[in-house]
């Protein structure tokens, strides 16, 4: 998907201020030729651990710089930073930059918070876990990080956990048509397939409570309770909320657990955004009536969508798929 499908929807986080009849903002940055690139590994009250050169063993904290505005820095974003980098005690960098998003996920609002903010930037895979049995798969929930992924630009990877409990084939079989990878673990084995998989990349890891993400974030990443007390030992007081956090595999690459958050913000997501997903239908839907909601009759008669399928230019079950997402995306959290 092209990076501007996804970027339009970033309108609640990036305030485009209007100029104040002067020269434009950029100009009057500083430049800063020694700041070196980061990834943002956790955020805390106002400072941001971030990883100099995405290297585990270089971690620093960081404020930002005043010239950034409001500009959001979140978990796996790219940064420069400048100032002292050499990660010592009491030390602080400062974020001077901040690169495009290569995907973003964002959490939904809730009480608290009445927007759906990106909380995990640049990931390449959303690894969705759900447990076989204990608590039993839901379906909505694995249909609406799809949908999340398909428009955030993330690859989706189903892991189906607690294999030891029941068989998978027939989650499997829901998801064939998505043409979805999907890896299987139990707790009495090694968890290789999924290693393989996270190997080298940028992983976001959602799950619901229960499901044994904890149990399989624990035995990828022997640091990660570590890890996770260092985040809240960052901030100033109390231990808070802890939003995202990236974990380094020994192997290389990154695991970004969510918890906290059990779905992603779709509010801004169009039945268009998902179709756009689907190669061989993104077309006609360019054919259908204004506003056709893709699902078909009854509620959408004229949808060209179907006319693909009655032409065999795409198999029956991957419009069914495909409706089944564009429903997930107005039906309750599951
Ligand atoms: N039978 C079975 N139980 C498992 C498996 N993996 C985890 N469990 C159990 O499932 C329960 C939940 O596992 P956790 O790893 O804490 O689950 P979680 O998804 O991290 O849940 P929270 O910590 O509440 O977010 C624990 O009692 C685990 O021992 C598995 O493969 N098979
Ligand atoms: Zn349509």
């Amino acid at each position: 998907m092209a990076r501007s499908d996804w970027r339009r929807l970033d309108e609640s986080d990036v305030r485009v201020r209007p100029g104040k009849g002067t020269r434009p903002r950029s100009k009057r940055r500083p430049i800063h030729a020694e700041a070196v690139p980061a990834m943002v590994t956790s955020v805390d009250r106002g400072r941001w651990r971030c990883a100099v050169e995405s290297d585990p063993s270089r971690l620093v904290t960081a404020m930002r710089a005043r010239e950034l505005g409001r500009t959001p820095v979140v978990v796996g974003d790219q940064v420069r930073l400048v100032g002292d980098v050499s990660g010592r005690p009491d030390t602080l960098a400062r974020i001077v930059g901040v690169e495009p998003r290569d995907s973003v996920l964002r959490r939904t609002a809730d009480d608290t918070d009445p927007y759906e903010r990106v909380v995990v930037a640049n990931a390449e895979q959303l690894l969705i876990v759900t447990s076989l049995a204990d608590p039993p798969p839901r379906t909505g929930f694995i249909d609406r990080c799809l949908v999340a992924c398909y428009t955030g630009g993330l690859e989706p990877v189903l892991c189906l956990t607690k294999a030891d409990l029941a068989e998978p084939d027939e989650l499997l079989a829901s998801y064939a048509d998505l043409d979805v990878p999907a890896v299987v673990t139990r707790h009495d084995q090694e968890p290789t397939e999924l290693l393989d998989v996270l190997h080298g990349r940028v992983s976001a890891l959602v799950g619901h409570s229960g499901v044994g993400k904890s149990t399989l974030v624990n035995r990828m990443v022997p640091e990660a309770d570590l890890a996770t007390g260092e985040v809240s030992a960052v901030g100033k007081g109390r231990h808070t909320s802890v939003t995202a956090v990236a974990l380094p595999l020994p192997g290389g690459g990154w695991v970004i657990d969510t918890p906290g958050i059990r779905s992603f913000g779709l509010a801004h997501v169009t039945g268009d955004d998902i179709v756009r997903a689907f190669g061989e239908f993104a077309e006609a839907a360019e054919e259908c009536p204004p506003g056709c909601g893709h699902l078909g009759p009854a509620e959408d008669p004229d949808c060209a969508l179907d006319d693909v399928v009655a032409a065999g230019r795409a198999r029956p079950g991957r419009l069914a798929s495909l409706r089944r997402l564009l429903a997930s995306r107005s039906g309750a959290e599951s």
